[in-house]
C-alpha cells in the first residue's frame, strides 16, 4: 500500500493541465484565469468629483467667498471651458473637473441665488477629486491563474475586458456500480439502498469548476460496466464509484484493465478510503473510489478537488491543511493515515463519536477532517493537529 502522499503525486503526474478557451466576462465566474489580465485604460480616465456640489479653485475656497456658477459638468458630459478666478462650475459625482479647478465644495456647504453661490461658515475638507489613474493606470496587472470570483470579473470589466482567457473546464463522469443501487426517487426492492455517492461528488467537482457527467448506474456484471465506461467517451475523469474492494462482485478493476486501463496505484494507508485504484485509460485519467459513502467522499476531498486543480493550471497541491488544538485526548492512530470526521469548536477540534465509512449522517455533521498521521502516537486535549476544512 501506497501513502497518501504518494497517491497524490502519482494523480498529479496523471492529471495534465488542459488546454485554455476565451470566454465572455458574464460567463467567466468560477473559472480559472489562464492569462494576466492587463488594463488598457486609466480609472478614473479623467480627475472625477468624488461629491455633488461645486467645483472651483481651492485656494479660493474661503468661508463666505461667492463664486459665479458659470456652467456644468456631469457624469458622462463635462464642462468643456476653462473655469476662471472667481468663478465655480455645478458638479455632479462621477463627472470630469473642469480645467482651472482642484476642489469640489459640496452642495449642503453652499447657498446659490441665481447664478451665484456663497459658500457656508465652516467647509468640509475636500478636495473630494479623484485624480486620474488613482483606481488602476494603463498595463495595470491582474496575475494568473486564479479563481474567477465577484471581485476579479468587477475589476477586470473596469479595465475594459469583454473577454478573458481561462482554462477549459474539467469533463469529469461519475459511475456509480452496484445491484444494489437505485437512483434517489424509485422505489428499492428489499435489499436495495439509494445511490447517494454520485449525487454529493457531483456537486463537489462542480464548485471545483468540472463539468460532471451522472451517467447510468453499472450493475455487477462486465457488460454493464463495459456499457457504462463505453459512455464515458471523452471525458477528462473517469470517476467510478464502489467495486472497488477485493469481493466477488468487485468488478472495476478487472473490467477497466480489459478496457486499457494503464494501472497507475492500488490501495492507499488511508481510512477511509484504502481501496483507491488510479491509472490512464486512453485520453482519460481513471479514478476508482470505494463505495462507501463516507469513503467516496473524503477521496473526493482529498484527491479528486487537488486534480481537478491541477488539471485546471492552479499547480498540484495538496488539500489545503490548517491546525487547531484538540478539544479532547485521542488514542494512537494504526497505520493508515486517519481522516477523522471532525467539528470545529470553541475549546478546539472534536473528532465526532462515530467513525463508521457508512455514516452520511455523520459526515454531514462534520466541517472538518482532523489528519492523523500513519501511526501517530497518542495525543493530549490541547495539542496542535492538522486538519482539512469541507
Ligand atoms: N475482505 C475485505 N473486505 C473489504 C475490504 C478489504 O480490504 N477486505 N475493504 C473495505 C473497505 S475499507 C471499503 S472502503 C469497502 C469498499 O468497497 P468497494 O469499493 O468495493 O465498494 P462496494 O462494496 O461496492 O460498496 C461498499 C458500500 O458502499 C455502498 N455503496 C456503493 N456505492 C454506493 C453509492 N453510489 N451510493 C451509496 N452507497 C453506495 C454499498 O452498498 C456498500 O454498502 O470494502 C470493504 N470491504
Ligand atoms: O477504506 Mo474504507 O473506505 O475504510 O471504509
Amino acid at each position: 500500500m501506497i501513502s497518501v502522499a504518494e497517491a497524490l503525486e502519482a494523480l498529479f503526474a496523471l492529471s495534465r493541465p488542459l488546454g485554455t478557451e476565451r470566454v465572455r466576462l458574464a460567463q467567466a465566474a468560477g473559472r480559472v484565469l489562464a492569462q494576466p489580465v492587463v488594463a488598457e485604460r486609466n480609472q478614473p480616465p479623467f480627475a472625477a468629483a468624488a461629491m455633488d456640489g461645486y467645483a472651483l479653485k481651492g485656494v479660493e475656497a474661503e468661508p463666505g467667498a461667492m463664486f459665479k456658477v458659470v456652467g456644468t459638468s456631469a457624469a458622462g458630459t463635462r464642462f468643456e471651458g476653462n473655469v476662471g478666478a472667481g468663478q465655480a462650475v455645478r458638479i455632479f459625482t462621477g463627472a470630469p473637473v473642469p480645467v482651472g479647478t482642484d476642489r469640489v465644495i459640496i452642495q449642503e456647504d453652499v447657498t446659490r441665488e441665481g447664478n451665484l453661490i456663497t459658500l457656508g461658515a465652516e467647509l468640509d475638507r475636500g478636495p473630494y477629486v479623484r485624480p486620474l489613474g488613482m483606481d488602476f493606470t494603463i498595463g495595470a496587472t491582474l496575475d494568473a491563474p486564479r479563481v474567477l470570483g465577484a471581485r476579479d470579473l468587477a475589476l477586470i470589466a473596469a479595465m475594459n475586458h469583454a473577454e478573458v482567457t481561462v482554462s477549459r473546464r474539467p469533463e469529469v463522469a461519475l459511475i456509480a456500480t452496484g445491484d444494489e443501487l437505485v437512483m434517489p426517487g424509485e422505489t428499492p426492492g428489499p435489499d436495495q439502498i439509494i445511490a447517494s455517492n454520485a449525487f454529493g461528488l457531483k456537486a463537489m467537482v462542480e464548485a471545483a469548476g468540472a463539468r460532471a457527467r451522472l451517467l447510468p448506474i453499472a450493475r455487477d456484471n462486465v457488460e454493464s460496466l463495459r456499457t457504462i465506461f463505453s459512455l464515458a467517451e471523452g471525458a477528462d475523469l473517469v470517476v467510478t464509484i464502489g467495486g472497488a474492494s477485493v469481493g466477488d462482485h468487485d468488478l472495476v478493476g478487472p473490467v477497466a484493465a480489459e478496457l486499457g486501463l494503464e494501472q497507475s496505484f492500488y490501495k492507499v494507508a488511508m481510512r477511509p478510503g484504502k481501496p483507491l485504484m488510479a491509472g490512464r485509460m486512453g485520453g482519460a485519467v481513471m479514478v476508482g473510489l470505494p463505495g462507501n459513502p463516507v469513503s467516496s467522499m473524503v477521496c473526493g476531498t482529498i484527491f479528486i478537488l487537488p486534480m481537478l486543480r491541477a488539471m485546471q493550471g492552479l499547480g498540484a497541491h495538496p488539500a489545503p491543511r490548517k491546525s487547531a488544538p484538540l478539544a479532547v485526548d485521542v488514542p494512537a492512530n494504526g497505520p493508515r493515515e486517519h481522516y477523522m470526521r471532525a467539528s470545529l469548536t470553541p475549546e478546539g477540534i472534536r473528532p465526532l463519536a462515530r467513525q463508521d465509512s457508512a455514516m452520511l449522517s455523520i459526515l454531514h455533521k462534520a466541517d472538518a477532517l482532523l489528519v492523523r498521521p500513519t501511526g501517530d502516537a497518542a495525543r493530549k486535549a490541547g495539542e496542535l493537529v492538522d486538519y482539512v476544512s469541507f
